[in-house]
């Protein structure tokens, strides 16, 4: 991490890019960099790295990909983490990660703001605390920045607790209690299964067909079967393929409620970002009753919901699985390359560079794979700009003790 202090208060300079974002995306940029010789700084609003898996995923989370395809650049796994690493693993993974390659984020620093000066050609890039400015802005804040909170008809009525699944860490106090989810993507369909582990009573809103894939087939990942056939195989061969294992394995969705959409599962991803859900056991619960499934909600009642077909039941909780937002469009103050959704406009695999020195890394829908792309890319394309302006010398020059020092790192 390096930069030029000009003044407190004053902007701080940096020789090297900011990095929005100390997520698995920020930190393999940093790395990639930092493996080049490059510094950068990372502004990061919570007080820790990969603050998503930290502070806001429920206990019994585990990567739902093989780990090697979770793998962040220029550093594997440990080989005695099990093929599918819990939350803390990967935790204690991306620390080591970023102990490896001496990355220290700047914490608590939101970043509020971020503009283009075309009069200096810098970023200036405002946080509570302060501006840093640089060549170079690299997005990395993630799809899933903030929850999804759907404006459902009645909200607001219900007297119960509503927690929506970024803030549900487990089922404990939920026990004996009927429990509406509204979701059922991966996030709705392991939050029910954990609330069945703890006695409680799931209700799950399904309101437009669901991919549901197994994990694993047979002692073989789901995901891995199709990156394999898909070396050899067209996408739509390999997608009803799938399908017809998913439909072996977990029997016909349909009755249970679960309508499978007209794309296959891995077009889908590809086209629209949607996720199939990978099962690890709520579709047997759902079969025997565990779960239940439910239609949309028409709207929502002091103590419960009506639902549209004309069923009503009442609920003590509600947890809301409804997803998450990028929050680019409230920091970012540029309108070409990013959708107002904030994700950007070019597909996947050239959505990681736009003009004037921005990047945009982990926006791909395609998961820490994706991320592992971008990182390296855009590694690669600022290393070659910043030696220029550098000297190929610099690299090896870097003293890191006379470029830091951060007047706000309130870590
Ligand atoms: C529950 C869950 C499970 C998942 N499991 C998998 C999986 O098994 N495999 C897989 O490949 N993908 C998985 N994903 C996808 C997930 O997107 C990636 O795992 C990964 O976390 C993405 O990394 P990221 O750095 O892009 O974003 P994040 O991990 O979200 O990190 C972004 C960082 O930016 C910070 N930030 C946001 N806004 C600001 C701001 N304005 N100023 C400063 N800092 C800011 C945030 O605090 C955060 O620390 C999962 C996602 C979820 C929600
Ligand atoms: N490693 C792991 O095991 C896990 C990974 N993840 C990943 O995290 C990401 C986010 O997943 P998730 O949190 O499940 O979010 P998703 O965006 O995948 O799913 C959101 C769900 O909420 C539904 N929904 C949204 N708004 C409403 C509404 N107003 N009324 C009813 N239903 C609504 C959607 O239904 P509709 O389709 O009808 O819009 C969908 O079923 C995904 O990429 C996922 O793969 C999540 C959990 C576990
Ligand atoms: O967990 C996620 O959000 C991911 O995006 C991982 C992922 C990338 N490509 C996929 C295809 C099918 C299922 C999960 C993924």
């Amino acid at each position: 991490m390096n930069s030029c202090l000009e003044a407190e208060h004053s902007p701080i300079f940096v020789n090297g890019p900011i990095i929005v974002g100390a997520g698995p995306s920020g930190l393999s940029v940093a790395a990639c960099l930092s493996n080049r010789g490059v510094p950068s700084v990372i502004l990061e609003r919570t007080d820790c790295l990969a603050s998503l898996w930290q502070k806001r995923t429920y206990d019994r989370l585990k990567l739902h990909l093989p780990k090697h395809f979770c793998e962040l650049p220029l550093m594997k796994f440990p080989k005695n983490f099990p093929r599918y690493p819990s939350k803390q693993q990967f935790i204690s993974y991306i620390e080591s990660y970023a102990a490896r390659f001496n990355i220290e984020p700047v914490f608590n620093q939101t970043v509020e703001k971020a503009e283009f000066d075309v009069v200096s050609g810098l970023w200036k890039v405002k946080t509570q605390d302060g501006v840093y400015t640089s060549k170079w802005l690299v997005v990395a804040t993630g799809e899933n920045a903030e929850p999804v909170v759907p404006d459902i008809p009645g909200l607001k009525n219900f007297t119960g607790p509503i927690v929506h699944t970024s803030a549900y860490k487990c089922g404990s106090e939920y026990a004996n209690r009927k429990v509406l989810v509204v979701g059922c993507g991966n996030s709705g369909m392991e939050v029910c299964l954990d609330l069945c582990r703890y006695n409680a009573l799931p209700h799950m809103v399904v309101r437009n067909p669901v991919h549901v894939l197994p994990r694993d087939f047979f002692g073989l990942s789901s995901f891995g079967i199709a990156m394999t056939l898909l070396k050899w195989f067209p996408l739509k061969l390999v997608d009803n393929l799938l399908m017809l294992l998913a439909n072996s394995y977990l029997g016909n969705t349909d009755r249970l409620g679960l309508r499978r959409p007209k794309t296959g599962p891995i077009e889908l991803k590809n086209v629209t970002g949607k996720t199939p859900v990978l099962d690890v056991g709520a579709i047997s619960l759902i079969q025997s009753g565990q779960i239940r499934v439910t239609q949309a909600v028409k709207e929502l009642t002091k103590k419960g919901a009506k639902f549209v077909d004309g069923q009503e039941m009442g609920f003590e909780s509600i947890i809301l699985a409804t997803g998450y937002k990028s929050n680019v469009p409230d920091w970012l103050k540029e309108n070409s390359f990013f959708t107002k959704e904030g994700m950007p406009k070019t597909p996947f695999p050239n959505g990681w560079k736009g003009e004037n020195g921005l990047y945009t890394v982990g926006f791909t829908k395609r998961g820490l794979l994706g991320t592992a792309f971008d990182a390296v890319k855009i590694a690669e394309d600022i290393t070659d700009q910043w030696m220029k302006s550098n000297g190929p010398l610099s690299a090896s020059n870097i003293c890191s003790s006379c470029i830091i020092h951060f007047p706000f790192n309130k870590s």
